[in-house]
């Protein structure tokens, strides 16, 4: 339904004045923020001036104290007022342009008049401080615009539901200041508007949503109740932008209890990173931390092992299937990721705690201080109810104070004098610094010989106990590494224990193979991605797990990806924080998938059912509805994914005799889609392997980056990249490089070819070289593309 002229009017007026009120505004903060920062370096200049220092007598000191104290606040007062300044000016900036993107009329129920409430990404009084011009996006009466059609409405509030009528639904698209479109909405949130939105051209940067986020991405959004909220949704159904936008949301909601840096969002590699980081301030919010899982690996364990990361593990999954060891690998990599696989561990914990544990001899000049068996004795001696960690920390108090005893006795041996003499000036005189500070040693030098041996004794002892005492409180007589290769270095001991458990942990049969093949790579110092987690995890669980406490949000994007493993790591890791876990089964690529029990069972396990929500999204915004209809029959419930409908090109498949025709073909196709205004276009390649060799082929004719595991920005442009970095993001058109049976042939390959295929946006082109269609482009979605050859 079009407005009328007069209302279009009445809007374009009610803009102008708002934009009127934002420069004035815009103009007062300006004078008060240069105000205040010509007075906060005035006050940093003159800092010393205004404080008198006298420290003569500890009267003196306290006023002197006091006084700076004065002045330091007053000054981190100014600096206060003026950031939160900067930040509404910042913000204000942003609405002179744009100041809201929808309205609703609502009238409460029992009322007769009527709420107008504009929404934009802040809110935004009158002059006189008393109505709000604007509402934030995020304010519970803004809920109302996401989650109903014209008629009655209701809408939970800080003060209880407000039930009533919604009157109008209207959407805008203001530049500028002007008017370019506005609409009322009907059933969902402007059809209009999300055709206008998503028929653009992609950007090298992820885009807010705000002004057409829909009723179930809003629940997702809005979500505060679950400590674990699962969102299982189709490709390009919104689940990160979702997650993004509920940040956003969880900042407003609890400001001033919850900060940017206690939220984590969990992605799947630097690149998707970057490609996201700006949605956040664009909506006005402090981004959230970003990492990947890897990365924090890589922080851990990184320097003691050649790391494996899950790229390069799924690089040799795609590719090794001619290797002798594939199969044993393979099911390696399936079992590690188990839930099994943990019950399996904490059962070696739990043996360890009686029995087993690893320790090192504590050496000084070749002889022990503590032997080995004397510290596994003195371990096993004691409490068992408490746990390793704890008992760890008692053996560390007790080798210290063996540490301090043995220094105690050798003071006066002959090797000390020998050193002694040996002392050169500078370290004489550190010494003598070191011990004037400790002692409170007050003279010049050194007065009587005899106190000099003593003093300079004790020096040159306690230098050489620094890095044995240090190395215990880093409980470093505990050699978890080798605990961590026991479990491979004894099948017999690894079944017995399975024995233990219920399923027997499920240990595989081929197990001694898998052991092997650990050990191989250990032996190495290679660290499998297989490994990595599980050897993490028996580390903190016996040393006492490292947990961040601050953290009180965790995002999990790509959650399929992830292990049970990997998720029982994190919330041991993050153990006060709520988990929202995103993710598509039907994109799961890595080569544990098919481990049993998937990792959001694992999660839903851990949270427990009273504590979980699971929001399944089936509605796909990214591609054109043929796209849509293309790739969802690739998989199984495939007919449960709705597209969008957006109109566009069907999918074109061309088969091709050789490669010198692909390549020729592809340039060709480039150069077209390009005339067409595509400004991302991607030729997806199987494996990085692929990639490059297309690349080769292709850049010397057209310009194309390879996007490569290290690559940490998108940008615009055309791009090679290789199938699994392509995850999470999107393009206008997509190339897939190679979509023959040859490629994708594998039952395991299915997924990877679905993820390959919904990455575009408007134009999806495959080829096959010789071997024929892989075969999961059935019949039935065949006859759904523009068949070229
Ligand atoms: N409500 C919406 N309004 C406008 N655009 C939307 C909306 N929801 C999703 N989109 C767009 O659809 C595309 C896909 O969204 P997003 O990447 O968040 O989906 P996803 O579920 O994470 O996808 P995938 O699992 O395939 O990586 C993006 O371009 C996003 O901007």
């Amino acid at each position: 339904m079009s407005p009328t002229n007069q209302e279009q009017q009445f809007e374009q007026q009610r803009v102008d004045q708002v934009v009127d009120h934002i420069h004035t505004r815009i103009e007062s903060l300006e004078e008060q923020t240069s105000g205040s920062k010509s007075e906060m370096v005035d006050i940093r200049k003159n800092f010393w001036d205004d404080v008198t220092v006298n420290f003569e007598d500890s009267a003196e000191s306290a006023e002197t104290y006091a006084s700076l104290k004065q002045q330091a606040e007053v000054l981190s007062e100014r600096e206060r007022t003026y950031r939160q300044a900067e930040v509404q000016l910042r913000t204000l900036k942003k609405l002179q342009h744009s100041p809201y993107f929808g309205r609703i009329d609502f009238t409460e129920e029992g009322q007769s008049d009527t709420d107008l409430v504009y929404l934009g990404i802040a809110s935004l009084r009158d002059k006189n401080d008393e109505d709000y011009l604007i509402y934030d996006w995020r304010a519970p009466i803004s809920s109302l615009y996401y989650d109903y059609p014209p008629g009655p409405a209701q809408v939970e509030t800080p003060s209880g539901t407000i039930q009533g009528e919604l009157q109008v639904k209207r959407q805008f698209v203001i530049r500028d200041g002007q008017i370019v479109s506005m609409f009322d909405t009907g059933v969902t949130i402007g059809d209009e508007l999300l055709q206008e939105v998503l028929g653009k051209h992609s950007d090298a940067q992820m885009r807010s949503i705000v002004a057409t986020i829909q009723r179930e991405q809003n629940r997702i959004i809005r979500n505060v109740r679950s400590r674990l909220l699962i969102v299982q949704g189709a490709a390009g159904s919104g689940k990160t932008s979702a997650a993004l936008q509920r940040v956003a949301y969880l900042l407003y909601r609890f400001r001033g209890t919850l900060s940017a840096d206690q939220i984590v969002l969990f992605s799947p590699n630097p690149m998707f990173n970057s490609y996201v980081s700006t949605v956040l301030p664009e909506l006005g919010e402090e981004n959230m931390q970003q990492t990947t899982f890897q990365e924090y690996l890589s922080y851990r364990i990184g320097r003691s092992y050649t790391l494996e990361g899950p790229y390069e593990q799924l690089e040799y999954s795609l590719t090794a299937m001619d290797h002798p060891e594939y199969e044993a690998r393979m099911a390696g990599i399936r079992y590690k990721a188990s839930s099994d696989y943990v019950t399996l561990i904490e059962r070696y914990l739990t043996y360890l705690g009686g029995q087993g544990l690893i320790f090192r001899d504590i050496m000084f000049r070749g002889e022990p201080v503590a032997a080995a068996a004397a510290i596994r004795d003195y371990f096993y001696a004691l409490d068992r109810s408490n746990s390793i960690a704890n008992r760890l920390r008692l053996v560390a108090e007790w080798l210290l104070e063996l540490l301090r005893k043995r220094e105690a006795s050798i003071r006066r041996d002959a090797w000390v004098d020998e050193e002694v003499e040996l002392l050169d000036k500078e370290t004489y005189l550190k010494a003598y610094q070191s011990l004037k500070n400790k002692k409170g040693y007050s003279s010049s030098s050194f007065d009587d010989f005899d106190r000099e041996r003593e003093l300079l004794g004790n020096y040159v002892v306690r230098e050489h106990f620094k890095p044995l005492r240090s190395q215990v409180r880093k409980l470093g007589f505990i050699n978890i590494r080798a605990c961590f290769r026991h479990l491979f270095t004894d099948p017999q001991f690894v079944r017995n224990l399975a024995a233990d458990c219920p399923n027997g942990a499920g240990l595989p049969s081929g197990w001694e193979v898998i052991a092997e093949q650990t050990m191989e790579r250990l032996n190495r110092r290679v660290m499998a991605y297989e490994d990595a987690t599980p050897f993490l995890y028996l580390v903190e669980r016996i040393r006492g797990f490292q947990m961040n406490t601050s953290v009180r949000h965790l995002l999990i994007d790509e959650a399929q990806d992830y292990t049970a493993f990997q998720f029982a790591f994190l919330m041991r890791l993050f153990p006060r924080s709520r988990v929202t876990a995103l993710g598509d089964l039907n994109q799961s690529i890595h080569a544990h998938t098919a481990a049993q029990g998937s990792g959001f069972d694992a999660l839903t396990e851990r949270f427990g059912t009273e504590e979980t929500e699971m929001i399944i999204l089936t509605r796909s915004y990214r591609s054109t509805r043929p796209i849509v209809e293309f790739t969802s029959r690739f998989i199984e419930g495939g007919d449960l994914i709705e597209p969008f409908n957006r109109d566009g090109a069907k999918p074109v498949l061309t088969a091709v005799t050789d490669k010198e025709e692909l390549h020729r073909s592809i340039l060709h196709k480039i150069k077209l889609l390009r005339s067409e205004g595509c400004h991302t276009i991607a030729v997806i390649c199987k494996t990085a392997e692929e990639s490059v060799q297309a690349h080769e082929a292709l850049s010397p004719h057209e310009e194309l980056r390879l996007i490569q595991t290290e690559t940490t920005t998108f940008e615009p442009g055309n791009v090679v990249i290789p199938s699994y970095l392509a995850k999470g993001v999107e393009f206008d058109a997509v190339i897939v490089y190679d979509a023959s049976a040859d490629s994708y042939g594998r039952e395991n390959e299915r997924r990877l070819f679905y993820t390959v295929c919904t990455r575009a946006m408007h134009e999806l082109h495959l080829y096959a070289v010789g071997a024929g269609w892989s075969p999961f482009i059935t019949g039935d979605a065949k006859r759904l593309a523009l068949v070229e050859a």
